[in-house]
């Protein structure tokens, strides 16, 4: 049997799939918006025809009803949502099914990458927003920030001001502290909004349950601000008195959650 499993996110969608409920491949296809319809063929080529999919869409109805009109009639689609609890994992949300499905999911994902589930875990997604989330010990989500991501900063400044230009982001450095050139200025502001923002949240899970969360990132953008996160990061640990705080990058963690829940919900 075979069962898609698919990451509908605002800018890509990600498919990979699950045959008797193992992942017998590392297939992953990675489409834009705009060539769903490539999803129709891609299922042609599998080696079984999908008999079911589950997923998560958070860019909205058309691109939910893209994705259903590309997969084979016989594959029924569930679209699943944040929940007070799925598995494992409590859900603090005033609303639960007001999160992001992707944040949920990926959240359950961290399970299979956790080294210490004794220690709290933040999971940082650098996708078209940026979100930083964070669980307890205990497996409760503790609440997260959203923010615009690399690329919608970029270009917010530049639709929104006469002067500022839509700056070439394809470095990997430590962008200067004190930046001499408009160029240099935007890209050190960015960096600096998004690494800061992150650090902030370590220092709170810290304060809030007494133990160093472990970091977990993700996402199409996340690298280059992982210098500057590094940097920051080794001195808040001085500071701190740690020897150093984990950073661990991961590269679907809302697909490895979806396979988490279909492999949970196959042996229930
Ligand atoms: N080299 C790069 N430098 C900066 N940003 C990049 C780079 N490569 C991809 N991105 C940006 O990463 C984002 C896409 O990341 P990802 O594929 O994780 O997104 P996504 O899954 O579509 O995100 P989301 O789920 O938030 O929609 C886009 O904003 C894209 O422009
Ligand atoms: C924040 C994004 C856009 C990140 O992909 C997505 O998870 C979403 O649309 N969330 C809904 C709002 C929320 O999570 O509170």
């Amino acid at each position: 049997m075979l069962m898609l499993l698919i990451d509908s996110g605002n800018t890509r969608v990600k498919v990979t799939y699950l045959i008797n409920q193992f992942r017998q491949t590392e297939d992953l296809l990675v489409l834009e918006h705009d060539h769903i319809d490539k999803l129709h063929d891609w299922c042609n080529t599998l080696p079984e025809v999908p008999v079911r999919a589950i997923g998560v869409n958070v860019a909205g109805e058309v691109i939910a009803h893209k994705i259903q009109q590309a997969l084979p009639a016989s594959c029924p689609l569930q679209w699943l949502a944040a929940q007070a609890q799925t598995l494992h994992l409590k859900n603090s949300y005033q609303h639960p099914e007001q999160l992001g499905a992707d944040r949920w999911m990926g959240l359950l994902g961290l399970s299979e990458h956790r080294q210490h589930p004794e220690l709290p875990a933040m999971l940082v997604s650098f996708g078209t927003a940026t979100t930083v989330d964070s669980i307890d010990a205990d497996n409760l989500f503790m609440g997260g920030l959203i923010f615009p991501g690399v690329m919608l900063m970029r270009a917010s400044l530049h639709k929104g001001t006469a002067n500022l230009p839509a700056i070439d982001l394809r470095k990997s450095e430590v962008p200067p502290a004190f930046p001499h050139n408009t160029e240099q200025a935007i890209l050190s502001g960015i960096i600096a909004a998004q690494a800061g923002a992150i650090v902030r949240q370590w220092k709170a899970v810290l304060d809030k349950t007494a133990q160093p969360p472990t970091i977990f990132v993700t996402g199409g953008a996340r690298h280059g601000v992982l210098p500057e996160l590094h940097r920051l990061l080794n001195d808040i640990a001085q500071v701190k008195g740690f020897d150093t705080i984990t950073l661990q990058e991961i590269e679907s963690p809302v697909l490895d959650g979806l396979r988490i829940y279909a492999r949970a919900e196959w042996n229930h």
